[in-house]
């Protein structure tokens, strides 16, 4: 499906948006869940990848299919891989063939797992025959994605003896190692993380708990944007909210404040508010924490006439699509002046992008919403646009809510 996108005749928005749970939190909590069936999850995440990661958990033999869900695929290997008796090949999306998994797979041998890989070496699909896992100590690098190290933190309180991880290299993406370490908190599992080692303790049984999931920040930075790009007075209520976040790209009510946005909260929801215009000509931002809202920044920027530099982005050539690439070729195509090496982006300032530009979305649901804000300045098409339902199936819904015109051609 090809849109054309245009801005809503009103300059100064007053609208409520309500948006579904993290979905870093639910895949978390879905798995959880099956370790631990006496505990209920409220406001999960609607998105294709918590339902391949549901569908996935429910499954014992034969071929698993996450698609392009990164948390799901690296997730289900620990989860197949401690579980006796279940045997599967854990498959997804011919992007997900490209996404390295050799780090996780390396850890979970050491431990004991049963893993081989069905075409590439280090890369799913993942033949998987599940067994109990008996060693409780491995070391594994760092510094290429966090949700290899979640994986195992998840199943770590169902090992009989626990988990004890050396983590080796600069960490990155370190809130979500803390999100998956509060949640198993939350449960009762006991944890600790002191500078490079983490340790989880085992747990027989967990007592009836609920476990409500917070909406996904990540789908808030597309309103952040679009607060930004539009005129003073804009408001935008966006529920359910928390000041005190487990998620990372909570970031993003500080770096906003950089572009005349304020963050009002009141109980359960937040109001982005446009207060004043930037007084800034180029902002700096090192990622490595929030990796996820790089796109939306790259585009708040480019809408406002702005420079940027924003680093800390080596895990963005692994992701849906190689990132780093693919904002350069689109923001090229709409004037911008655009340098990338391995971990940085550089936009320099420029004026008003060009009109009517086809954006390539490459599979990658963070490529149609974060150019999405920019119809406010000018007219634009965005190609492939249900990618969005990877994380956020109800964004053009939305969008049309805050009365964006919103066209299929
Ligand atoms: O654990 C998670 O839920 C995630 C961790 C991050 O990945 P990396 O650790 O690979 O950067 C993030 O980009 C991804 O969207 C979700
Ligand atoms: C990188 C992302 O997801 P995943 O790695 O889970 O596919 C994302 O949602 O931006």
């Amino acid at each position: 499906m090809k849109i054309k996108l245009s801005a809503p005749t009103e300059k100064s928005l007053k609208k409520t948006i309500q948006i579904t749970g993290s979905k870093s939190e639910t895949n978390r909590l879905l798995l959880i869940q099956a370790l631990f069936p006496n505990i209920q999850i409220e406001n999960p995440s609607n998105s294709d990848d918590a339902r391949v990661m549901q569908k996935g958990l429910q499954t014992g033999s034969g071929v698993v299919d996450i698609h392009h869900a990164g948390t799901a695929m690296r997730f289900l290997t620990a989860y197949f891989a401690s579980q006796e008796g279940k045997n599967v090949t854990l498959t997804g999306s011919h992007r997900m063939q490209e996404r390295p998994i050799a780090v996780l797979v390396e850890a979970l041998r050491t431990l004991g797992a049963d893993i081989a890989y069905e075409k590439n070496e280090g890369y799913p699909p993942l033949k998987i025959s599940g067994k109990k896992l008996i060693k409780s100590k491995v070391s594994l690098p760092a510094n290429i994605s966090s949700q290899y190290i979640s994986a195992l933190l998840l199943v770590a309180p169902s090992l009989e003896r626990g988990l004890e991880l050396e983590l080796i290299g600069k960490i990155t993406s370190v809130p979500y190692l803390k999100m998956t370490l509060a949640l198993l908190n939350q449960i009762g599992v006991e944890t600790r993380f002191e500078e490079n080692q983490i340790k989880v303790n085992p747990i027989q049984k967990v007592k009836e708990t609920t476990l409500v999931v917070e909406s996904d920040w990540s789908s808030a930075s597309y309103f952040y944007s679009i607060a930004a790009l539009c005129e003073v007075g804009t408001q935008i209520q966006l529920s359910s909210y928390k000041k005190d976040s487990l998620q990372g790209d909570s970031v993003l009510k500080e770096i906003y404040e950089d572009f005349g946005v304020e963050t009002i909260f009141s109980g359960t929801s937040m109001t982005l508010k446009k207060t004043k215009d930037s007084p800034l000509s180029e902002v700096n931002y090192n990622l490595s924490n929030a990796p996820d809202i790089a796109q939306t920044l790259a585009i708040t920027c480019l809408g406002l006439g702005m420079g940027c530099h924003l680093t800390g982005l080596h895990t963005l050539p692994i992701k849906e699509t190689d990132r780093l690439a693919a904002l350069q070729t689109e923001l090229s195509k709409l004037g911008a002046n655009v340098s990338i090496d391995d971990e940085s982006l550089t936009l320099e300032p420029a004026s008003k992008p060009k009109p009517n530009v086809s954006i390539d979305t490459y599979n990658d649901h963070r490529m149609a919403m974060a150019f999405a804000p920019l119809a406010i300045k000018v007219n634009l098409l965005i190609n492939e646009a249900e990618v969005v339902s990877k994380s956020y199936p109800d964004f053009w819904k939305d969008l049309k809510t805050l009365g964006f015109e919103i066209k299929e051609v």
